[in-house]
């Protein structure tokens, strides 16, 4: 007989005022390894997001709103300790959720979970204050001096590809900046942002000042907590349409919102690169976290006269990425989150082949045994043949997939790249340097690499244009939306 489902199976609840809170019902979360029950999530109704929300105003109300710059630094510095300290439990939270491999969950997703609250206690600590000594026409002065203050009630949404290291980039400077919030972490993500909100208890953060909400969007926890006129301000990481969709639920009261969106990126090529770096480059951009990263590579132009063999080099990278279990350290390459997701990339595989595209690598669903056949496995691809008309060239995949197209002028990659309507992140491989910063700066994007991908630096402005976003997280630039300076004038 099986065990009943509320006894043996794991419960995710809700996090609320210092307390696991149950839902107004449960879904399941599966593993998308292998399609196994990993747990019931406890699904917020209105009421729940209510008492979140006015559980945030409150401790914003208290000794967390009065708390000093230095003492939330150094709340910041240990909950960074405690979560290098309980690495092993979030690696195997994310990793359960995902299917991603274990080092990646480790190296990236934890590792960068601590370095988001080491950057903001360091940025924090050190921000000084705008102020001028105003000289008056009439020979006397004036002070003016702007104090920040936390912008308050924080609705934190987020998505399901990097859920920690996404959710730390946006909890990190919210707190830093004295806010409370409310998190809604992905309905295929639950239980990192549920783990994490144990471990800020355990580093002292007061109970009330994060708050943790399971569900979806729309009727959901998401449309629950933006449309709540308890809540300050929202910043969200996910879809472009999802972003449109809160802007709407916001705007009756205004409330200022930051977005990280998506993305079509580009990678251009040219012949005089390095091609054994521009190659292994390229299949890190475009199949890391199997394709599902906001900055990865979806269009990749090549300069026609190295066009064969970088064709020829990424799709023997592809082929020889290892799809298998995440405990295996041969593994480079999990699963995508869910078969709705995996049936959403399938679309666009049939698509791009009734488009008139050239199969190089991959195209459909690996054969793997073992038992995870049930999982949401798809083949590393790549694609030649396509143009900047077709829809597999300007729509998000989100998937390890990308098409590759030759060019032949400078002008004419700089103008295929920015042939978008997105404008996140761009890749720019040459040899020379001096074009290398020509063509990276008439990138119309938010971040742009030359002879490297995703190497970041904390401090710098993290965002997009057009439909990839609103706003920049980064060092300082995350103090812009988690802040609302006041500027004070003294005539002297
Ligand atoms: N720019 C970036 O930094 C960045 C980073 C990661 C992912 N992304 C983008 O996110 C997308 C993939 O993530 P996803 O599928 O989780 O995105 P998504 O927009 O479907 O969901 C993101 C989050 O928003 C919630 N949500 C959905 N509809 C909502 C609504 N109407 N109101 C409130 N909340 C709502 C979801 O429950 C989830 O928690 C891709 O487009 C990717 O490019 C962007
Ligand atoms: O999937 C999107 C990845 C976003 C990454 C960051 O926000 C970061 O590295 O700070």
């Amino acid at each position: 007989m099986s065990p009943s489902a509320t006894t043996q199976t794991r419960q995710i609840r809700n996090f609320i005022d210092g307390n696991p809170v149950d839902g107004v019902r449960t879904f399941n979360k599966l593993n998308p390894i292998d399609g196994s029950l990993i747990g019931e999530v406890h699904e917020a109704g209105p009421n729940e997001v209510s008492l979140a929300v006015s559980a945030a105003r409150a401790a914003l109300e208290g000794p967390w709103g009065r708390m000093s710059v230095a003492e939330r630094a150094r709340i910041m510095r240990r909950i960074a300790d405690t979560i290098d300290r309980r690495a092993d439990e979030l690696v195997a939270a994310e990793v359960g959720d995902t299917g991603k491999p274990e080092a990646l969950a480790r190296d990236l997703d934890v590792a960068r979970a601590a370095a988001n609250f080491r950057s903001f206690a360091d940025t924090v600590s050190s921000a000084g204050l705008d102020s001028f000594l105003t000289e008056l026409p009439d020979g006397r002065s004036a002070l003016n001096y702007a104090i920040r203050k936390p912008l308050g009630v924080v609705a934190i949404i987020v998505p399901w590809n990097l859920p920690l290291l996404l959710l730390t980039w946006k909890l990190a400077p919210a707190l830093a900046s004295g806010n409370t919030v409310v998190i809604k972490p992905s309905e295929e993500t639950p239980s990192s942002a549920t783990l994490l909100a144990e471990i800020l208890a355990e580093a002292g953060v007061p109970r009330g000042v994060v708050n943790v909400v399971h569900g979806f969007g729309e009727d959901s926890a998401g449309a629950f907590l933006t449309a709540h006129p308890g809540i300050d301000g929202v910043t969200f990481t996910g879809e472009s349409s999802t972003g449109s969709a809160i802007m709407r639920a916001v705007a009756p009261r205004v409330r200022p919102v930051s977005f990280e969106l998506g993305g079509k990126n580009a990678a251009v090529v040219f012949a005089d690169a390095n091609l054994d770096a521009a190659i292994a480059g390229l299949a890190r951009s475009t199949y890391l976290n199997t394709g599902q990263v906001c900055l990865c590579t979806e269009r990749i132009y090549v300069e026609r006269a190295i066009f064969n063999d970088v064709a020829a080099g990424l799709a023997e990278h592809a082929d020889r990425l290892r799809l298998g279990r995440p405990e295996d350290p041969a593994t480079t390459t999990g699963p995508l989150i869910s078969q709705a997701h995996r049936a959403k990339v399938l679309s666009y595989f049939e698509l791009a082949q009734s488009e008139g595209a050239t199969i190089l690598a991959g195209g459909g669903i690996p054969t793997l045994g073992d038992g995870l056949d049930g999982g949401s496995w798809i083949q590393p691809t790549l694609w030649a043949g396509l143009d900047n008309s077709h829809r597999t060239v300007r729509e998000e995949v989100f998937g390890p997939v990308a098409a590759l197209i030759p060019f032949d002028t400078e002008e004419e990659a700089i103008a295929l790249a920015n042939d978008t309507d997105y404008g996140l992140a761009a890749v720019t491989w040459t040899s020379d340097l001096a074009r290398g910063h020509r063509v990276a700066q008439r990138m119309r994007v938010g971040m742009s690499w030359v002879n490297a991908w995703y190497l970041r630096d904390l401090r710098s402005p993290f965002g997009g244009v057009g439909l990839s976003g609103i706003g920049r997280e980064g060092g300082r630039h995350s103090f812009d939306f988690y802040t609302e300076p006041t500027n004070v004038c003294v005539q002297l």
